[in-house]
């Protein structure tokens, strides 16, 4: 079962942080093999003093102490299992939660959110348990080597009797964990397609009911699902044929190790008691059940493990140490940049500059790049060529820190996180939380404080049980954006559900002279664009011109971009 490097480190990293239970399993489980292979030596010598009519008692005690001690291994064994499983899967779920959340948007775009997430929660529980198997499969494999090691003890020849049939046990052992692996792997794709079909489809439950499509969406979200029956099938089938088949060749050594040994007591080389040994260790030896158990456990393991390094793989944007100018104005700069989206480029070398302090209104049609103009100038996404400077310090050589409490972004449909209405506008780096004055405060700005404070628990009210519409879920993200402040605001369509009152209100304060911030607004709105000091136009991947609202109007081009009269009219 070849592992590729990032499954490999991630399962080593598991099995660190759970050194001491992964040891303490590992001790229990061989312990409990020692003591069953102890067991049927006991059993023989205690039956040989009992027909012999010898004292036996202390025999029968170790018997009884074996049974004991075995018994008290096995509880021990289930605890320890149980708790490294769920040590290990939380482990796994943190770690790879934290690199999808490091590595940003891209990593829903790569997998699509509920293929992450069945990947956080499903392959990681299985994944989880690759340690504890790992740990156990010492054991497993100890049990039958050590039960062959007794059978050569109590006779060279019944170890040898054994040890003819095994080769065939051993081919069965190896197919199993190399066809297992590629079924387990097609089984959980077609798993994690089924979820990202499904979590599209949940997001998208309102647009599925309006178009009466729910059938039709529900046989798109189960397309796989043949695919997965036919992965599933094929697992179990491999499984069971290797179990039947060492099912079938188990009894056969075993029935082979008891007739040498009946034909050895029969030359009086063995007693009674060495034939009812040699019959348990032969059992014990074809224990290949329990190893087949064990080995298709941690093939399914890794598998799962695979498809968390998969997302590992995904590379984290990298920050440097530089530091921003304490007097910087907010320059803004862009060299230079191409981003390519879904195969196409869709800016193509753009270079733009939004002098410190001032508000750039960007504008285009649908599609033209805005949005991702506006990512590229928060850093939440990366240009494929070129670079985003503020201040004169491109944002990939910023901390982390310094860069997120330099910006502050505002969406079209925010996200509200953070459990209650004011940690969903408190929502920041640690060590930077607004203080609730100043929440509230934000809150006003963005207009926001009349309909939240009218919520049952104001403030307090839980993100869930604040009914909130676009306007006012937009507001909460204005305020949030407000709260933080920084020498940069991004606004990527952040009005767009506001009414005309408040998208007024709000850019009186946006646009107004109290905000120092530089300011770079997605407008759809010709009179949002006519109140910034610049508006870029973007078209065919370039910036077509900068200029003002005005200067721009008279370009039939640009009007057409708002939808207005191709000549003539004036800019509103
Ligand atoms: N993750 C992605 N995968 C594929 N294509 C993408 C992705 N993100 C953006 N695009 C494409 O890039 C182009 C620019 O998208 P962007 O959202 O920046 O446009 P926009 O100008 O903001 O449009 P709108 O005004 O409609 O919001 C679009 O054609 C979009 O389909």
């Amino acid at each position: 079962m070849p592992m590729d490097r990032t499954t490999g480190e991630l399962l080593g990293a598991a099995t660190r942080h759970s050194a001491g239970r992964c040891v303490a399993l590992c001790l229990v489980s061989v312990t409990a093999t020692g003591a069953g292979l102890l067991l049927p030596a006991a059993l023989g010598r205690t039956l040989d003093l009992l027909i012999a009519h010898a004292p036996a008692a202390r025999w029968v005690l170790y018997c009884a102490a074996l049974v004991a001690l075995l018994t008290l291994l096995d509880a021990c064994e289930t605890v320890l299992a149980g708790t490294l499983d769920a040590r290990t899967a939380a482990f796994l779920r943190r770690r790879v939660t934290r690199h999808v959340l490091a590595v940003g948007p891209r990593a829903a775009d790569r997998f699509g959110a509920g293929d992450l997430v069945a990947r956080i929660v499903g392959n990681a529980a299985q994944a989880g348990t690759a340690p504890g198997a790992r740990a156990a499969l010492l054991a497993a494999l100890a049990g039958p080597l050590g039960a062959v090691v007794a059978l050569a003890l109590v006779d060279p020849w019944l170890a040898a009797v054994f040890l003819a049939g095994a080769p065939v046990l051993t081919l069965l052992l190896r197919t199993l964990a190399r066809d297992t692996s590629a079924c387990v792997a097609d089984y959980q794709r077609s798993q994690g397609r089924i979820a990202a079909a499904l979590a599209e489809a949940v997001a998208g439950a309102r647009t599925i009911r309006a178009a009466g499509t729910a059938d039709r969406d529900t046989a798109r979200v189960l397309r796989p699902l043949p695919e997965l029956s036919r992965a599933g099938l094929r697992m179990w089938r491999v499984q069971g044929r290797a179990a039947a088949q060492a099912v079938a060749v188990a009894p056969l050594l075993h029935l082979g190790v008891v007739a040498v040994a009946g034909v050895l007591l029969t030359r009086h080389r063995l007693s009674a008691g060495d034939v009812l040994a040699a019959s348990r260790y032969a059992v014990l030896a074809t224990g290949v059940g329990v190893l087949v158990g064990r080995l298709s456990g941690l093939v399914r393991s890794r598998t799962a493990a695979a498809r968390l390094g998969e997302v590992l793989d995904q590379p984290v944007p990298a920050h440097g140490e530089r530091r921003l100018p304490a007097d910087g104005t907010g320059r803004l700069e862009l060299r230079g940049v191409t981003a390519r989206r879904g195969g196409r480029t869709v800016l193509d070398g753009v270079d733009l500059v939004v002098p410190g302090g001032r508000t750039l209104a960007l504008v285009g049609r649908s599609g033209a790049g805005k949005s991702l103009l506006a990512a590229l100038a928060g850093r939440l996404a990366d240009p494929d060529a070129g670079e985003v400077l503020l201040d004169g310090v491109p944002l990939a050589a910023l901390p982390r820190d310094e860069l997120r409490a330099a910006v502050a972004q505002a969406f079209d449909r925010p996200a509200l996180l953070g459990g209650t209405v004011e940690a969903t506008i408190a929502l920041g780096p640690p060590g930077r939380t607004p203080s609730a004055r100043r929440v509230r405060e934000a809150a006003r700005t963005a207009r926001a404080d009349d309909f939240v404070r009218r919520l049952p628990q104001g403030y307090a009210t839980p993100c869930a049980h604040a009914p909130h519409s676009g306007g006012e879920a937009q507001r909460l993200g204005l305020a949030r954006a407000f709260a933080h402040g920084g020498r940069l605001l991004i606004l990527d369509d952040a009005l767009s559900s506001l009414d005309t009152v408040t998208e007024r209100q709000v850019t009186d304060v946006v646009f107004g002279s109290t905000t120092t911030a530089t300011r770079l607004v997605v407008a759809h709105r010709a009179a949002t664009a006519a109140r910034a000091d610049a508006v870029a136009w973007l078209d065919g991947g370039r910036v077509r011109a900068v200029g003002t609202h005005r200067e721009l109007w008279r370009t039939p081009g640009y009007r057409a971009v708002f939808g207005a009269a191709p000549a003539g009219e004036g800019p509103r």
